[in-house]
This record gives structure tokens, sequence and C-alpha cells, in this order.
């Protein structure tokens, strides 16, 4: 059965419709990772899927408290250690204990190093990290190797495979070749709202170079 299913799915941003038709199912175990360049719609179709926002056209089926989100910003308080910011996440959440998330995103020797005094790449790990103390299924990601070296994309790929090998399911959208093979891949250029009504910007009467 899908974690995630998508149908006819439109989804705006600042008033204006991004993509438009978008069907796709996500089952336990399965990646799927959206591709198109900058400005298609990509974030906004993450956060919608997400419940952050409405979609403007379709059906999302999806258990709201399933999905473990996590966008561009990590989302992590400063003043806290690695570890407390673990511990945070994990009790909101109701997850398992930290031990597993330290390791996998290799932060062990930083557990007690306030957030704020991390390094982009660290901090995206520490990020990353908060998706395996929240004990949800299915992980929705926007960007998540930005900032991130050879070694933890490597690392980060691991850690999505256990999860997908546990009955998971992982919603992604990066640029980068994440050494993920198994992973489908949509891409959503053929579904770019301009691109499929190029009438709505140039209707047929109107005379461009001599108007
Ligand atoms: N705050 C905003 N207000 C209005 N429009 C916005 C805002 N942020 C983005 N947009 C527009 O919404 C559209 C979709 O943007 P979105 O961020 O979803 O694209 P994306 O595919 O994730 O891009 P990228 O690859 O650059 O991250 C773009 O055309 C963008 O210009």
């Amino acid at each position: 059965m899908a974690l995630i299913s998508v149908r006819g799915l439109a989804v705006s941003r600042g008033g204006r419709r991004a993509v438009e038709g978008v069907d796709f199912d996500l089952a336990a175990g399965e990646a799927l990772i959206l591709r198109g360049p900058n400005g298609i719609g990509k974030t906004t179709l993450l956060r919608t899927v997400a419940g952050l926002q409405p979609a403007t056209e379709g059906s999302i089926q999806a258990d709201p408290d399933a999905i473990a989100y996590a966008a561009h910003a990590d989302g992590l308080k400063g003043a806290l250690s690695v570890a407390e910011n673990l511990r945070f996440w994990r009790e909101v959440f109701g997850g398992p204990a930290i031990d597993r998330a330290v390791a996998a995103m290799n932060l062990s020797d930083l557990v007690s190093r306030p957030a704020a005094m991390l390094s982009a790449g660290q901090k995206r790990r520490l990020g990353l990290a908060r998706l395996l103390v929240t004990g949800r299924p299915v992980w929705v990601l926007d960007e998540p190797t930005v900032s991130l070296d050879a070694g933890s994309v490597a690392l980060f790929a691991d850690a999505v495979r256990a999860h997908l090998a546990q009955g998971g399911a992982a919603l992604m959208a990066t640029h980068i070749e994440l050494g993920l093979p198994e992973a489908r891949v949509l891409d959503l250029g053929p579904f770019c709202a301009d691109a499929r009504r190029p009438a709505a910007r140039a209707p047929a009467s109107f005379d461009e170079a001599f108007g």
C-alpha cells in the first residue's frame, strides 16, 4: 500500500501555478527523486505534500503524522548542543534514542558542541540526523545534501538506504547524484504549468512584435 498517493496535483507559489498534473505513488521501501530546473516548483511540491500549504488542484493521500519534513533551513537551536538538539526533537516526535542518529551522521566527536558553533556541513549533518530521531516513516527532503562533502553524501545515502530497508520511504528534491540507483526519478519538466499552457502567456490574438 502506498504511503503517499498523489493524483492530478497542481501547486502554486506567490499566486502562480508552478507544476500541474503530477501523479505518483510512494510505497514502503521506495525512494523518489524530484528533478527539474531552478524555480520549477520542487520546493513548492514538497511543502504541499508535507501539508505546509494547500494543493491548488488534485489530491494527496498521506498521513501527515507519518511525514518528517526537512527544508533548506536546518531548524537547529544554536544555543543547544548537538546531543541536546537531537534529544529535543526525539521528545517532540517520540522517536528512538539518539545514539544511532549520532553514529549514522558521524556526529560522535561533536555531541557536546553548541549547534551555533558547527560548520555549514556539520549543521546539515545534524539536521539530517534529526530525521532518524523522529521515528517517522516518510522522509520529505528538500536539497538534503547542500553543504555536504562527498563522504557525508555517502553517509546520507547509507542512512536513506537503511531507512528504506526498515520499511520507510523518501521523497527528495536534489540536483546532485546521490548514489542511490534504486531510487526512481520524476522529472518535473513536462509538468511545468507555463510550458503546458503557452497560450495563457501569449494569446493568439496578441501580436508581440507590433503591439
Ligand atoms: N516567496 C516567494 N514568493 C513568490 N514566489 C516565489 C517565492 N519563492 C519562490 N517563488 C516562485 O515559485 C516558483 C517555484 O519555486 P520553488 O522554490 O518551488 O522552485 P524549486 O524547483 O524548488 O527551485 P530551486 O531548484 O531553485 O530550489 C518559482 O517560479 C519561484 O520564482
